[in-house]
């Protein structure tokens, strides 16, 4: 009997196992429907103007291509499996046949008032360029001197970007799709922007950030939008906000206080430490460094944000430098206080990013 169970347990172990492979070796089918749908714009086909009318896959391939074509069966089998991932809501009524209208993850695809969507960072994260790198994840094993983007493009990501207008255009797109609902939320729950008068971002890209900033915390009367030159070369002009370019690993313009997004994880430590000391050297006594950053949890586990996270890792590992990374709270502390900063505190404000102070 005690034999029996074991063989169970053994087969019951096997088949779970067999389900976890099928599941993880199928997975790549997610990002390439997903960016197979936005390519189609079936998302906007669907949402019209918020209508978001339960459809067929033939009702969907009607309004993406009134004149005819297309098959409406391999249509609805991509919907099928995104429904798994909460893009689409299916709807089956009695007679069998399957609808689709958006659910709120592929609301997010849909373009808002300013022209801004989530879509736009999946076809960034999917592009040739990129997909060409993957296959070389483990190269920053064996060779961590030479990023798998590089070894598969001959350039690294960025300098890639920049000479190409479209890619850079998508790069700008995708950057400020997720920065601009990330920054409302922080705004919302963070406070540390009074009593400042002239802030920098480093990094700041395109300004947009400190547009927003800007506007809502009026004290800030002059914000320094400081990022690599080609980048700043290309940023619109925006009232009050002065465009700089430079290098923050060889200085940062002085300001009241520094703020720093989604810029740390593309560096190794020496690299954040040397920039922080940078800040730290541009900063007023008791001036605050505010940085945001995807802050990993100390235990692994198999939530949601520790995947995403996990992932977002292994991306930057691959695409932009093989010892930039995500970091923990505490190694944050700890670059902090290795580049001169006595004080530390993090805020939450999104499961995937946290504000991280380091004051003077
Ligand atoms: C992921 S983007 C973040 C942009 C923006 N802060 C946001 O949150 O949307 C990283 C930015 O850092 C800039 N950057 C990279 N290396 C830099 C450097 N050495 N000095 C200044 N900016 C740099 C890039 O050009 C890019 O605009």
């Amino acid at each position: 009997m005690e034999k029996m169970n074991g063989v169970n347990n053994v087969k019951e172990s096997q088949s779970k196992a067999r389900l976890a492979i099928f599941e993880i070796a199928h997975m790549i089918s997610v990002p390439m429907s997903l960016t197979a749908v936005i390519k189609l714009k079936v998302p906007d086909a669907i949402w019209q103007n918020g209508l978001n009318i339960p459809l067929s896959a033939s009702q969907i391939l009607t309004r993406l291509r009134p004149h005819g074509g297309g098959d409406a069966e391999n249509l609805q089998r991509i919907l099928r499996l995104l429904v798994c991932y909460d893009i689409f809501n299916e709807h089956l009524s009695s007679c069998g046949e399957r609808k689709y209208s958006l659910a709120y993850v592929g609301k997010s695809l849909v373009a808002d008032e300013e022209g801004l969507s989530y879509a736009a960072y999946i076809l960034h994260h999917h592009q040739d360029a990129l997909m060409r790198a993957w296959p070389l994840v483990g190269n920053a094993v064996e060779d961590p001197t030479i990023e798998a983007f590089k070894k598969a493009n001959g350039e690294g990501a960025i300098s890639y970007y920049m000479k190409r207008p479209e890619t850079l255009d998508l790069t700008h797109k995708a950057l400020a799709g997720i920065s601009v609902p990330l920054m409302r939320d922080i705004l919302d729950s963070y406070d540390g922007f009074h009593g400042i008068e002239t802030l920098v971002d480093v990094g700041g890209s395109s300004g947009v950030t400190l547009r927003m900033i800007m506007q809502k915390y009026p004290n800030v009367r002059t914000g320094i939008n400081f990022d690599l030159p080609d980048m700043v070369a290309c940023a619109p002009s925006i009232p009050g906000v002065i465009h700089v370019g430079g290098d923050a690993l060889e200085s940062v313009p002085h300001g009241d206080a520094i703020f720093m997004k989604w810029v740390l994880l593309a560096w190794t430590d020496d690299e954040c430490r040397k920039a922080m000391q940078n800040c730290y050297k541009a900063l007023p006594v008791g001036g605050k460094l505010i940085a945001c950053d995807p802050v990993l949890p100390e235990h692994t586990n198999e939530s949601q944000r520790t995947k995403a996270l996990l992932g977002g890792d292994i991306f930057i590992m691959t695409m932009y430098r093989t010892k930039g990374k995500h970091r923990t709270e505490e190694q944050f502390k700890e670059l902090g206080i290795s580049a001169g900063f006595p004080h530390f505190r993090a805020v939450y404000v999104d499961p995937y990013m946290h504000i991280l102070e380091f004051q003077k």
